[in-house]
This record gives structure tokens, sequence and C-alpha cells, in this order.
């Protein structure tokens, strides 16, 4: 490890399939999910704030992949876990930019070590609370998920938050400069249930079909705009700024699953588009090369 807490990343992989077993093929974390297409449409309040392309009002594709949090793909959609929702905007530029969301609204460490000793903790009644007296600063974060409860298994995808957590900056056409923060919210959801029941262990791959066959599935894309003292580069900090109305992710039906066809589909964090600048968030900045690690792997 090196002195600023960053781990090799063919290292931290090894380490995360330690936890879950090497599933060849599969991504090393949220393995278990499928594709979906749609499209986003943004309201005025972002257009406002940010020029990048698929801000300004008109709608674009966006292909999304809801997921399980482990990392074996045949895992239980019953099991306690963080699910994923990642959006990829599919600029009409042909350019593309992409958010991660899951469950957990709060994120309880700053440093990849820190998370990839979490990930070996999680879920091992023993080795919890041996990490969290090892990093009390964890503890209301973890709290906090508990309370969203961030690991419960949901009726749908469609009916859960999911947050990307980290801040990236906004720039307007005029050159303002706004650091945000993201969440999606369902819009609706548990009064559009389909009929059914939908209780085996790929329930909830099941549950949205049946719910895509009938309507669309919306989200809203919720911004956040950092008040004073709000850090944009810490994960775990807690900003006090307002939440906005930035636009909907409408979700139409399943895409085919391009992996299947030999298309290496990665979602990026770091991917941005002119408009948005990352932070120097230590999570956010080591992302991409544990990603590549997996993604090397997966299709190796
Ligand atoms: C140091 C911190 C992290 C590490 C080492 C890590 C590691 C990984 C890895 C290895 C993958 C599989 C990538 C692939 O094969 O394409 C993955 C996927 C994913 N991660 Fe992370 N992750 C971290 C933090 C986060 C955070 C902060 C979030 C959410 C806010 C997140 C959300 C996701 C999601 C949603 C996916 C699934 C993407 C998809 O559906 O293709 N991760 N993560």
């Amino acid at each position: 490890m090196a002195a600023d807490g960053t781990v090799d990343p063919e290292r931290a992989i090894d380490r995360i399939n330690g936890v879950f077993g090497r599933h060849d093929g599969s991504r090393t974390l949220h393995a278990k999910g499928a594709f979906y297409a749609g499209t986003f449409t943004a309201t005025p309040q972002a257009a406002a704030l940010c020029r990048a392309g698929h801000l300004q009002g008109d709608p674009v594709p966006v292909r999304v992949r809801w997921s399980n949090g482990g990392g074996n793909p045949r895992n239980s959609d019953k099991g306690t876990d963080v699910r994923g929702m990642a959006v990829s905007f599919r600029l009409l530029d042909g350019t593309a930019t992409d958010l991660l969301g899951q469950t957990a609204p709060r994120f309880p460490v700053r440093t990849p070590e820190a998370f990839l000793e979490l990930v070996e903790a999680a879920g091992n009644p023993l080795k919890l609370p041996l990490f969290l007296a090892r990093h009390p600063d964890a503890i209301p974060a973890t709290l906090a998920n508990a309370r969203a409860k961030a690991i419960v298994p949901p009726y749908s995808y469609a009916e859960a938050s999911y947050y990307p957590i980290h801040a990236y900056q906004w720039i307007a056409a005029d050159g303002t400069q706004t650091w945000v923060r993201y969440r999606f919210t369902p819009q609706g959801g548990g009064d559009q249930r389909p009929a059914g029941r939908f209780e085996g262990r790929d329930r909830l791959r099941e549950e949205i079909l049946a719910r895509l066959a009938e309507h669309p599935v919306r989200h809203t894309l919720e911004v956040q705009t950092a008040g004073p003292g709000d850090d944009p580069h810490d994960p775990m900090s807690v900003w006090k700024g307002p939440w906005f109305d930035a636009g909907t992710i409408e979700v139409t039906g399943p895409d085919p699953d391009r992996e299947q066809g030999g298309e290496v589909v990665v979602f990026d964090p770091t991917r941005v588009v002119d408009g948005i600048e990352l932070s120097d968030d230590p999570i956010l900045r080591y992302r991409p090369a544990a990603y590549s690690a997996s993604v090397s792997r997966r299709v190796g």
C-alpha cells in the first residue's frame, strides 16, 4: 500500500475476489445486473447552471444497468446488498458521460484502502465491529445508510433511490462554476406495481421486466448545489446546500445484453463531457484504475 492509502488496482481486485470468489466474465463488484434503454430530459434549471450537451433540454438516449452490489453473479435478489443504477448519458455529438448510483446515501470511508477493508468486513458479523472500531468516523455514515435501508432488498429497482456520491463541477454557458452532487429518486413506484408475484432469486429482474412491459420507469435526477463550507473533494462530506429537479431519467425497456455480443460496456464515474469537471475526491480518482483492472479480467 502506498503512503497515501492507495492500493495497487490489481491487488484491490484480488482482495475483492477474496470476498466474493473469482467469477470469470463478471464484474468484480455489481456482478449481477442487466441493461436497459431509455431517455433523459433535463429541466431549464439544469441548463441554466451547466452547458453540457445532455443538460440543454432535448431528450438524449441513456443506457442503464441495474445491479446487485456483490461480486457473485449468481447471488439471490432477496439477499441484503446495495443495489446499483449506472446511467450513461449518450450526447447527440457522440460523446457520453456516466453516473453510477447505489442505494447507500453516504460513503463511509475516504481512502481506497479503507474501502477494501470495508468490503472485507461487510456481511461478516465478526469483522464489521472491528472495522468500525478501527474507523470510528465511518459510524455516522453506516448508521445513516442503515436508516435509509440501503442494503434491505427493495420491492423493485424502480422504487429505490440511488446516490452517485461524488461531487462534480458544473460550468455554465457564461463560465459560472457550481459544485453539485446527485441522487436519482423514484417517480411514483409503489402505486405502479405490475400484477404477479415475484419471489424467486431473480425476482428483481423479473419484476422490472413485467413493470416495463406496462409502462416506463422514471427517476428524477436531483441535484444539490454546494452551500458555504460544503467540501466537494471529500466523499464523506455531508452537504447543506439546496436540491433541485435537474431532469427525468425514463427507462423504456430492456436493452439487449451488448456484452453477449462481444461489446465491452464500462460505466466510468470519471467519464465527463465539456461543462462538467471532476473533483479531487481520492475515491473518485482511484475508481477508473480499479474498474480497468476488473474490465481486463472480465474480458481477458
Ligand atoms: C474505492 C472505491 C471503489 C472501488 C474499488 C470500486 C470497485 C468497483 C469495481 C471493480 C466494479 C466493477 C467494474 C467493471 O468491471 O466494470 C464496480 C462497479 C460499480 N461500482 Fe464501484 N467501486 C468503488 C466505489 C464506488 C462508489 C463510491 C459507487 C457509487 C456511488 C460505486 C458504484 C458502482 C456501481 C453502480 C457499479 C456497477 C457498474 C455497472 O453496472 O457496470 N462504486 N466498482
